[in-house]
């Protein structure tokens, strides 16, 4: 791997199942739009990277000065997750070589942890297809009929759920975006893309807080969620910090 990585976060939405008067990512997540939530658990995580923004061309209410990154730059959003990110990736493309890392996020994924950023860039580093942050399917499927009853149980052995980011070599990504939209497939993901090329994505276990807001009782959660994890990270800074006790004066020391 050469080294640079590049943070692609598809912002370009609209929120359409969250029904607010505003784009989702503009909302006020503890205090603070939740792009500005999203940006900056990046940014602490991967504070060299250089970030494109996939913004919607009317975007009305995006301000630069929430961008903490000092490599960044917007491009414009699609008419779908897929058409923002390749969209994304042309931009990029005069400055970025082959081998170099993108990690698509996106923007409604607020409370991935700077843990789990690294730990999938480690997990990533040497592996030529790349991979995607994942958590395994915990409860129990059932399809519909298409009339509001179950029609059969599925099995979830070996299900699991997809999360963001996820992280392949630009040049293996975009030729794969590009297969894919080429044969007219509305692919979700970029994992996807990548298995319509024949490969394998490495799977890599991540937390389930690690939610995407799309409904309205999902910024609640998101907000109990964060707070969780600050206090978590307050809790393992202060015992870091803390300076064991000494022994008492003549203890066994062995
Ligand atoms: N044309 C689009 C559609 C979606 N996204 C981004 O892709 C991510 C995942 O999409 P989703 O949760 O579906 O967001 P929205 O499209 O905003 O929501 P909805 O489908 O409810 O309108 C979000 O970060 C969203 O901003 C994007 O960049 N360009
Ligand atoms: C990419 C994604 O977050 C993986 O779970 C998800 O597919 C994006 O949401 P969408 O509703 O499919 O755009």
């Amino acid at each position: 791997m050469s080294g640079r990585i590049w943070l692609v976060v598809p912002a370009a939405g609209q929120g359409r199942r969250m029904g607010a008067d505003r784009p989702k990512q503009y909302l006020p997540l503890a205090g603070r739009p939740l792009l500005v939530r999203t940006l900056t658990r990046l940014h602490e995580a991967l504070p060299g990277a250089r970030l494109c923004l996939c913004l919607d061309p009317d975007d009305h209410h995006f301000d630069p000065a929430w961008v903490p990154f000092a490599h960044w730059r917007r491009t414009p959003g699609g008419a779908e997750r897929v058409d923002s990110v390749a969209n994304a990736l042309d931009g990029i493309a005069p400055d970025a070589a082959d081998d170099d890392l993108v990690l698509v996020h996106d923007v409604a994924r607020p409370c991935v942890t700077v843990g789990d950023l690294k730990r999938l860039v480690a997990a990533i580093a040497d592996d030529p297809v790349g991979g995607l942050l994942a958590t395994p399917v915990a409860d129990t499927m059932k399809r519909d009929d298409g009339a509001g009853r179950v029609r059969a149980t599925e099995s979830r052995d070996g299900l699991w759920h997809a999360l963001t980011p996820q992280g392949f070599r630009f040049g293996l990504l975009r030729r794969a975006l590009n297969e894919a939209l080429a044969r007219g497939l509305r692919v979700t993901d970029e994992a996807s893309a990548v298995e319509v090329v024949g490969l394998a994505p490495q799977l890599v276990a991540g937390r389930r807080d690690n939610l995407k807001i799309t409904h309205p009782e999902d910024l609640a959660l998101a907000e109990l969620v964060l707070s969780a994890q600050e206090s978590a990270h307050e809790l393992a800074a202060q015992a870091a910090s803390s300076t064991p006790e000494a022994p008492p004066r003549g203890a066994n020391s062995a």
